[in-house]
């Protein structure tokens, strides 16, 4: 059929013509803009994604000079509260552990630095933890940071100031860094040190939940992490002897996996050998045991600089758990109740319009939870029962999952 909207070679020519010279001239503008500093960020289409207007932009005060020689800090803060991604490229996916960093000449304007961290989150493993620091991440007013193993943690083998620093986020003058250092419940002592020597006026925040559904999804997680890498077992052996509910003992040759031993049953996983009763020797049911870690904590955290958070409740209403926050750090206040909508797997997931990197936490432990039998929870629920009143009393908080 052949549609020709040109029927004149020579009009298609001028149109030609006409386009060529008007992208020419936008080149030149922008060129124009990005020289004299100011002007880029009124033409850069990132600020698009906050829904303000261009004109919001251009009256608005900015920093005067690349190195903020004619700006006060005021004013450097002011023009950056309105920056809701930060330092960071703005993403259309989760990119905490990758995200890049933006322009020099914006990282610039933005006074970003690496600082030390504002705020450290006290991981307990398989709370929550990394939900939580996941989710206020997207606070423009936080930039949030997950630290495994291999840096800050195994009890703290970073060990001076600067490479605190060094391994820190990029952050502007209002951003709170906050750091969730994951395995750090394990060595609580060294949130001491992380005080003396990294940020004396540090807040914590903890989150905990019902100790016996932390065993369980330790478990589950644990089960994962021992199957095979690219067709290679990556865990070590060993025999140990187990025994089960109705009290009978076996040898099983189990997978080794940073202390812990990944029994085939659960059962096998919390009860003591010898007795069949609960026993602390498992890590399964010690790192539930929120009240010895907590002793520590408080003894070298004040209690108003100290967010205990309830997983629990975090699980059921994210929104109530990220406005605790929002207070506690004296943040604006950003989370609407909105924001938070429940996916196919019951999980709640942060939706927000201005940042399309928003959605779901990607989950490491898949798959279903492990048979527990009715008699088995009663009694790890028994075992927990005196260790979380002392909690509450320590903290002078309740906890629905205490009883
Ligand atoms: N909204 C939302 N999305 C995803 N996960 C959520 C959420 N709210 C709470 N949780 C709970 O977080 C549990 C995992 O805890 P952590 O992030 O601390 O795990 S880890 O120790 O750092 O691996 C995870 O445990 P499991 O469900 O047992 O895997 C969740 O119960």
């Amino acid at each position: 059929m052949g549609l020709n909207y040109f029927p004149q070679p020579s009009f298609k020519g001028v149109f030609l013509a006409v386009l060529t010279t008007l992208t020419l001239l936008s080149l030149y503008i922008d060129y124009q803009g990005v020289k004299s500093n100011m002007k880029e960020f009124v033409t850069t289409p990132i600020r698009n994604l906050y829904g303000v207007s261009t004109n919001t932009i251009k009256n608005e005060t900015t920093p005067k000079g690349r190195d903020h020689k004619n700006s006060t800090p005021a004013e450097v803060r002011e023009w950056s509260r309105d920056q809701m991604w930060g330092c960071y490229e703005p993403s259309k996916r989760r990119l905490m552990l990758s995200r890049k960093l933006r322009s020099q000449s914006i990282l610039d304007r933005l006074d970003c630095r690496k600082r030390a961290p504002d705020v450290l989150v006290v991981g307990v493993k398989k709370c929550g933890s990394q939900t939580l620091t996941g989710f206020l991440d997207l606070h423009p007013e936080i930039v949030g940071q997950y630290e495994t193993g291999d840096r800050y943690n195994q009890c703290c083998v970073v060990s001076n100031r600067t490479k605190w620093i060094q391994y820190s986020p990029y952050s502007t003058p209002v951003e709170k860094t906050l750091v969730d250092v994951i395995k750090i419940a394990d060595c609580i002592g060294r949130v001491k040190w992380i005080l003396e020597e990294i940020n004396p006026a540090m807040k914590c925040i903890v989150i905990i939940r019902d100790p016996y559904k932390r065993a369980v999804s330790d478990y589950k997680h644990l089960l994962q992490a021992e199957k095979p890498k690219d067709g290679k077992p990556r865990l070590n052996k060993k025999n140990i002897t187990v025994t089960g509910e109705n009290g009978i003992r076996h040898t099983e040759h189990v997978n080794v996996y940073e202390g812990y031993n990944i029994p085939s049953k659960f059962e096998y996983a919390v009860l003591d050998s010898n007795s069949s009763h609960i026993s602390n020797e498992h890590l399964y049911i010690s790192k539930g045991i929120y009240v010895n870690f907590m002793k520590q904590l408080i003894e070298t955290v004040s209690r108003q600089n100290l967010l205990v958070i309830d997983g629990e409740m975090f699980a059921k209403d994210p929104y109530l758990g990220v406005k605790s926050v929002e207070r506690f750090l004296g943040v604006t206040s950003f989370f609407k109740r909105t924001d938070f909508r429940k996916n196919s797997k019951g999980y709640f997931c942060p939706i927000i319009k201005q940042r399309p990197d928003s959605g779901c936490i990607p989950f490491k432990a898949s798959g279903k939870n492990p048979e527990v039998s009715k008699s088995l929870q009663t009694k790890i629920k028994a075992f927990y029962r005196p260790y979380n009143r002392e909690l509450e009393n320590l903290l002078q908080q309740t906890f629905k999952w205490s009883h």
